[in-house]
């Protein structure tokens, strides 16, 4: 007692070194027993050290308790580490350290130490094994006893392991059980060695051992023998609150409760001092594997976690993980896929349930049991090129349901509508033309199931015929050709149709599989064919939705209404929507107050592939905007505000789209799997060459897939597909419209300007090996527009421009550009504000540039500057 009050003013780090601990280690004990510390410089409040001696107590009892279970092992175990503590710690002195010697020694002479000292160190490992992971050996030794002593220290608490090794050193009185048992037990032990049967050794330990907390003082009393009272009493009292507390000892019941209580994997162990505790009357049972056959998953989780869903302890977890060759702590994150491999180590069956969150919605997937899914109508799209007859045979087909199907009702434009034939429907949206249909699929939105490709048979393929096709094929939509204008005389619908073989579109007399319908939407000659068509395609890709849940769509249109404020002409695509409903539409949410169909006619609910208009908003959505219904205004309200949130977020964020840049990155992660690349040129030959060499290219499985291409400038239509299909676009001595150029900003295209062909090539390359060196990358610094030249001989043309944008310095490079295509790419000569030769000229003013060797310029054309800068790469 006296010396426990000398120590009582002592600060951490001073006792911790008393007991040859390390500070940590004592501290990290007196958090857990709720005494305030701060740091290694805390003083050890008045009690703080008889309370850790009581903690080291308790975990020494339990030490006591195990190896009277398995005498032989634990015994020569704990003798090897009591030996070793008492060597290295002379400071513990006193009876109880006067006293583990005496034991040590005493078992030393009784020939167990033999045992344990030539056998110290396979032991220790063992052990250590056993509490990483060693379970099956151990059952098979002794069924389940060994875990929970085993567990039973590390269960010890955050302490771990050096709890296993401090239990051994302040504590007096424990030093001594083991004696008092070691010598007892042990000889039976060993005599027993690997049956450990606990209910043999048990009798004969009785007092010491015995189970019931009382007769476990008692043993200690007795075996304590000469120590001192008030280590004594601590011991009696701490292994009877430890015990109580841990539910070591007393009834099987109680301690099943504790496991229960403490999660799974510790459950387990629970049931290995359950064993412990039965045995003493009951013969050793065996392990009951609890091991789940399935888990559901929801994400990344750490190793403390995948341990309990497993039900094993984390230590034979980590254990997996290390033979597996991941090196992971309890605390540390495991990822789905290594989550998968461990569970499968285990023979565990893994259900993968990522949570998607509710303001993620577009992306939820909704599956449906197949029995609960219903034939939907198509949904179509016309495209073609201008004046091939779009509009017209709309109008057309719309005029012709109206009079041949559902009475009554004036068509409203509601963005999309639907005609009826032989009983069935085909929805038709209203939007004609490709631009409008590859800008909702750049924001994501897939609305359309087929694309009809008018043309006109006068006119034959057109460039936005192709430009069309390659769109509907970016998209993996069926194509439906309709050869438009065959009441025109002298039209030749096979000349259309042998054209469009050059992209890819055969006639099916011709062995083919694309079907071509001649019509005339003006005659409306072939409309029915075309109609059956339609049918016949949505019959082969079987397009189905579930109508009986909650609606989901795209908005196709919005509008601020003077009187009915704002309004959304929507697709109903999944699900069936009702007046009522709360939905988010974009980032905007609302409940439907009134809704129309396409005839002009109210309805009450409208299912899959109607399109409805719709009232009772707040805000106006976007065009392509994801739509669904949530269960009540408030929650809608709370999804749209989350997504405005992440929305700003990411238009202030990181790009997503590929870039020459980031390529290798997106192909090393294998996200890619062909790099999708629109290609304007100036002439069609450069174009193909640029095709042909391009398609050449194919690096770790990744090739250049060519969705588009084209002779001309790069328009905001080559943009918008590089956007929908995550493209870049290779411009081949032409510009970017000013309309294309801000797109491609505001959408984050890579657009990359070249004029040599191998230059082309070998950066596609280079960014897909991961090895592009863009050290010097082009910034264009201004443009100026010619708006006067003047011949002077001996100088040459001068041109009189105005600085439209940026600014023009004398040490630019200079790119000649006419109709949108680079003519000459050169060094500037001079540049001249009036008379005097000037260093740079600002937007806005005028001045007098000469290019070097090159005189051909006009009025009108434009001179792009620009400069060569360093690129930090990442
Ligand atoms: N002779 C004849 N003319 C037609 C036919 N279809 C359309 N036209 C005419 O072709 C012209 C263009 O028709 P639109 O329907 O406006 O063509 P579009 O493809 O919608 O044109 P944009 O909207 O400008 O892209 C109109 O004058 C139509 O009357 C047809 O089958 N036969």
């Amino acid at each position: 007692m006296s010396k426990q009050e000398s120590k009582d003013k002592l600060r951490v780090y001073e006792y911790a070194k008393s007991i040859n601990m390390s500070s940590k280690e004592i501290i990290t004990i007196l958090k857990k027993l709720e005494i305030p510390v701060n740091n290694h410089m805390s003083v050890m409040e008045n009690g703080s050290v008889a309370k850790v001696e009581q903690f080291f107590n308790s975990i020494k009892s339990d030490a006591a308790s195990k190896r009277a279970q398995n005498p032989a092992q634990a015994v020569s175990t704990s003798a090897v580490k009591d030996d070793k503590l008492n060597r290295s710690n002379p400071s513990l002195q006193g009876g109880a350290n006067s006293n583990l010697k005496n034991e040590i020694k005493t078992n030393q002479e009784s020939g167990n130490v033999q045992n344990a000292s030539s056998d110290s160190q396979p032991k220790k490992q063992q052990e250590k094994q056993v509490g990483m992971n060693n379970r099956p050996n151990q059952n098979t030794n002794n069924g389940t006893q060994r875990q929970g002593g085993q567990d039973s220290r590390r269960t010890n608490g955050s302490v771990g392991q050096s709890s296993n090794g401090q239990s051994n050193r302040p504590s007096s009185a424990g030093s001594n059980r083991p004696a008092g048992q070691g010598n007892s037990s042990r000889p039976t032990g060993q005599g027993n060695n690997t049956n450990r049967p606990s209910g043999q050794n048990r009798p004969q330990q009785g007092s010491t051992t015995g189970r019931p907390a009382q007769s476990s003082g008692q043993g200690r009393t007795n075996s304590t023998g000469g120590n001192t009272q008030g280590s004594n009493n601590n011991r009696g009292g701490n292994s009877n609150q430890n015990r109580g507390n841990s539910s070591n000892r007393p009834g099987a019941g109680r301690r099943f409760e504790d496991g229960n209580g403490r999660g799974n994997y510790r459950g387990n162990n629970r049931g290995g001092k359950n064993n412990r505790g039965r045995n003493q009357n009951q013969p050793p049972r065996e392990k009951i594997d609890n091991t789940p056959k399935k888990i559901i998953v929801r994400g990344n989780m750490t190793v403390g976690d995948a341990a309990k869903l497993l039900h094993k302890d984390a230590s034979e977890v980590i254990k997996k993980l290390i033979s597996m060759g991941v090196m992971a702590t309890i605390n540390q994150e495991l990822d789905l896929d290594t989550i998968l491999l461990l569970a499968g180590e285990f023979g565990v069956e893994v259900e993968v349930k990522i949570p998607v969150e509710d303001d993620r919605f577009e992306t939820m997937e909704e599956n449906d049991d197949p029995a609960d899914l219903q034939a939907r109508p198509p949904v179509v799209t016309i495209m073609g090129h201008v004046d091939h007859g779009k509009t017209t045979l709309l109008d057309t087909i719309r005029s012709t349901s109206v009079t041949s199907g559902e009475a009554g009702g004036i068509t409203q434009h509601i963005g999309a509508y639907q005609v009826e034939i032989n009983n069935k429907k085909i929805t038709f949206l209203d939007t004609p033309g490709h631009e409008a249909f590859t800008a909702m699929r750049a924001r994501g939105a897939e609305v359309t199931d087929m694309t009809i490709i008018v043309v006109a048979a006068d006119d034959g393929v057109m460039p936005q015929t192709v430009e069309a096709i390659n769109h509907a094929k970016a998209a993996n939509l069926p194509i439906i050709v309709a050869v438009n204008k065959i009441d025109k005389p002298g039209v030749d619908p096979d000349r259309v149709k042998q054209e469009l073989t050059n992209y890819e579109l055969v006639p099916e007399e011709w062995g083919g599989d694309t079907i071509f319908v001649n019509v005339s939407a003006k005659q409306k000659m072939g409309i029915e064919e075309l109609l059956e068509m339609i049918l016949l395609v949505a019959e082969v890709n079987e397009y189905k939705a579930n109508p009986v849940k909650r609606a989901r769509g795209t908005v196709i249109e919005a509008e601020l209404d003077k009187g009915r404020g704002p309004v959304m002409r929507l697709l109903v695509q999944n699900g069936t929507l009702k007046v009522g409903d709360a939905f988010v539409a974009g980032n905007c949410f609302g409940r439907v107050r009134a809704m129309v169909n396409d005839k002009g006619r109210k309805i009450k609910e409208a299912g899959p592939s109607t399109p409805v208009e719709i009232t009772g908003l707040q805000e106006v959505p976007l065009a392509g905007d994801p739509f669904m219904v949530f269960e009540d205004e408030r929650k809608a309200r709370s999804i749209a505000d989350k997504r405005a949130i992440t929305q700003r977020e990411s238009d202030l964020g990181t790009q997503t789209r590929v870039t020459l840049d980031d390529l290798f990155q997106h192909i090393k992660d294998g996200e890619m799997k062909a790099l999708n690349v629109i290609i304007k040129g100036d002439v069609q030959g450069t174009v193909e060459a640029l095709k042909g060499s391009l398609a050449k290219i194919e690096v770790e499985g990744v090739r250049v897939k060519i969705i588009h291409s084209g002779a001309g400038a790069i328009t905001e239509s080559d943009i918008i597909l590089a956007a929908a299909s995550n493209a870049i676009v290779i411009g081949f001595n032409v510009r970017p419209e000013v309309q294309a150029k801000s797109t491609a900003e505001a959408e984050k295209v890579d657009v990359r300007l070249y004029n040599v062909i191998y230059n082309v090539i070998e950066e596609i390359e280079q960014a897909m090996k991961g090895m592009l060196d863009p050290e010097f990358k082009e910034k264009v610094i201004g443009h100026a527009e010619i708006r006067n030249t003047f011949k002077i001989s001996k100088v040459g043309t001068i041109a009189g421009c105005m600085v439209t944008s940026g600014k023009i310095t004398r040490a630019s490079q200079t790119r000649i550009i006419r109709d949108g295509i680079v003519i000459f790419e050169g060094k500037l000569d001079t540049l001249k504000r009036f008379k005097d030769e000037v260093k740079e000229v600002a937007q806005g003013y005028e001045c007098g540039i000469t290019i070097e060797n090159f005189n051909d310029i006009k009025e009108g054309d434009v001179i792009e500057a620009f400069v060569m800068e360093t690129v930090e790469r990442k």
